[in-house]
Formats: C-alpha cells, structure tokens, sequence
C-alpha cells in the first residue's frame, strides 16, 4: 500500500534561494564592453553575487577585501597578468577573457600556480560558443586542405591584432597540418607589401579587419583543387560571450592549476 503524503508540518523546508550560498564575483574591467556585459549577466545570476567592479586607477585590493571567489577579468594585454598575480597571491580563482598570451606568459601563470595548488585560473581566447565550435571544425578539417588562411574582423577599438582567437586557431590549424605531414600552404608571392599577406603564426596567414559597425568575427578558408571550405563565426552582440564566461565562473573553483579555454569545460 503507497504511505500517505506527509502532512506539512512533517515536509522538509524547501530550500530558498537565499540559503544557498552563492559565490561571490570581482569583475576586473567592469566599465569596459566586455566588463558591462559581465557585470549584468552576474548581477542577474542567482547563484551569483557581485562583489566589486574594478577599472584603471581603482585599488585591486578591494576584490580581496570585498572577499571575491572568483575574478573575471577583460582589461588589456598589458595589465592583465598584474591582474592574475595579485588574485593568485590572494587565493581568488581567475576567469580570464583578456588577450595577449603567448606561451611564455602561459608558462608564468602556471608557475605561480604551483604554490598554490587550490587556486584554479582558465585563460580562454574566446568564450563564445559558436568560436569555441569553429575552431574545433577548423582543426578537424585542416588536414584535408593543401591551402588555410584566416581573416579575423572586429570592431576599429579593438587594441590588439591579431585576434587571440585567430592566433589559438591559427595554431590549432598548424598543429593539424603538421600531424597530417601537410607542407607549407602553397604561395608564389615574390613581391608584396609588408602586411599584404598578413602576419605568419606557425605558416598560417591571418588578417585582420578593424572596421566600424563589426562586434567580432572570423572566417577560416580552406582550399583543395576545384573547391574551398569557409567557416564563419559571427558575434553581433557581446551578449554571446557570457554563458561561456559563467560556466567558467561556476566551474573554476573546481578546477585548480591552469586551463586554457573553456572547451574541456563544455566536453569539447
Ligand atoms: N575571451 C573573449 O571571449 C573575449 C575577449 N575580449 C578581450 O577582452 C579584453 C577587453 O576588451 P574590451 O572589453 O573590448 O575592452 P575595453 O577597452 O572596452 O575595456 C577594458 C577595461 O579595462 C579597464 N582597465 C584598464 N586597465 C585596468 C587595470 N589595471 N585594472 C582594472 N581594469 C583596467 C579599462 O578601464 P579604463 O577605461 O578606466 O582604462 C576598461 O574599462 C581585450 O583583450 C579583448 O580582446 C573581448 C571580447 C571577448
Ligand atoms: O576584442 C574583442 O572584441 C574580442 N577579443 C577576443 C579576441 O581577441 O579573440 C575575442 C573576440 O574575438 C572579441
């Protein structure tokens, strides 16, 4: 026989959202375009709070003392690990979308980590979904084309060219065509302006477009004999970046040392 129902007062109080605790959030760059996004989209996160706003000549302790988990950082190429330090140092994991990475920077990040084996700190080029899945078709299709080139396009504020996306797909796209034992991309050119083939990372031609009315895209062109694969990702709206840059911020806390891009985040 099915017991009956317990009565009400035997019912176990349903948590309220307010009893759950919610983790706290210091956005580095908060007036910035990327940073007003971030700002919003924590602020309407339940699970969330935020905590500081942080832009140039505030003081960075506030996010320690305003007792921060988790920093989101979209500053600028030349402050940003600065930035990191100062959050490692004081154990508050980082979600960073700031650009200018190289290996070497990455190597820093990672050394500092491991004096602190709880901190976790993601550093992803692109948190835009359609990006992140762009790059892995890009990757994924790379070898079966003699011929890659990328153009990257985005709005004329942007301060640093290349895009870190199309540097990580770049690199990506090389890494693939040396696996698959692919020479060098055909190219006769003897005479060009400087710029004209754009910059060269890993033999990988990349140009890029800085043009009013454009948020952030990217085109990758693959040719063979007789026919030429295009992928396009197109961000309108920098609303596409934030439920990559939540995730990482509800993921990070659980993932100590260092990640690069959020793909292993969304089991890509
Ligand atoms: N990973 C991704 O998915 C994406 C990455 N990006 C990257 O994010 C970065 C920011 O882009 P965007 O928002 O367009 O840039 P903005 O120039 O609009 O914003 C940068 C912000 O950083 C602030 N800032 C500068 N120095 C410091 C500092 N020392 N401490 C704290 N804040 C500081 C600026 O403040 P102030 O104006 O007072 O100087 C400004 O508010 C770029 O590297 C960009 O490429 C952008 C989009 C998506
Ligand atoms: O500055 C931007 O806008 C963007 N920056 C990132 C990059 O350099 O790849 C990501 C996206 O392209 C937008």
């Amino acid at each position: 026989m099915t017991p009956p129902p317990p009565s009400a007062d035997q019912q176990e109080p349903t948590p309220r959202v307010a009893d759950t605790p919610r983790t706290s959030v210091g956005v580095l760059g908060a007036r910035g375009r990327m940073g007003t996004e971030v700002v919003k989209a924590v602020t309407a996160a339940e699970d969330l709070e935020l905590v500081a706003m942080i832009d140039s000549g505030d003081w960075l302790f506030d996010v320690a003392n305003a007792g921060a988990q988790v920093v989101v950082d979209f500053t600028r190429p030349d402050v940003v690990m600065d930035n990191i330090r100062f959050c490692v140092d004081h154990d508050i994991h980082c979600v960073v979308g700031t650009t200018g990475f190289d290996a070497e920077r990455l190597a820093t990040v990672a050394a500092w980590l491991e004096a602190k084996p709880d901190v976790g700190v993601v550093i992803a080029p692109n948190f835009g979904i359609g990006a992140l899945l762009l790059m892995k078709f890009a990757q994924e299709a790379a070898r079966f084309f003699p011929s890659t080139e990328i153009v990257e396009l985005h709005h004329p504020n942007k301060v640093d060219a290349p895009s870190g996306t199309a540097v990580r797909t770049a690199r990506l796209v090389a890494e693939a065509r040396r696996a698959a034992g692919l020479p060098p991309s055909p190219d006769a050119t003897l005479d060009a302006l400087p710029g004209a083939r754009g910059a060269d990372v890993e033999g990988v031609a990349v140009h890029a477009v800085r043009l009013t009315g454009l948020v952030a895209h990217q085109e990758v062109l693959m040719g063979a004999p007789g026919e030429t694969l295009t992928l396009r990702h197109d961000s309108y709206d920098r609303a596409s970046f934030m439920p990559g840059v939540l995730l990482a911020v509800r993921q990070i806390g659980s993932r100590p040392g260092l990640t690069v891009g959020i793909e292993t985040f969304l089991g890509l």
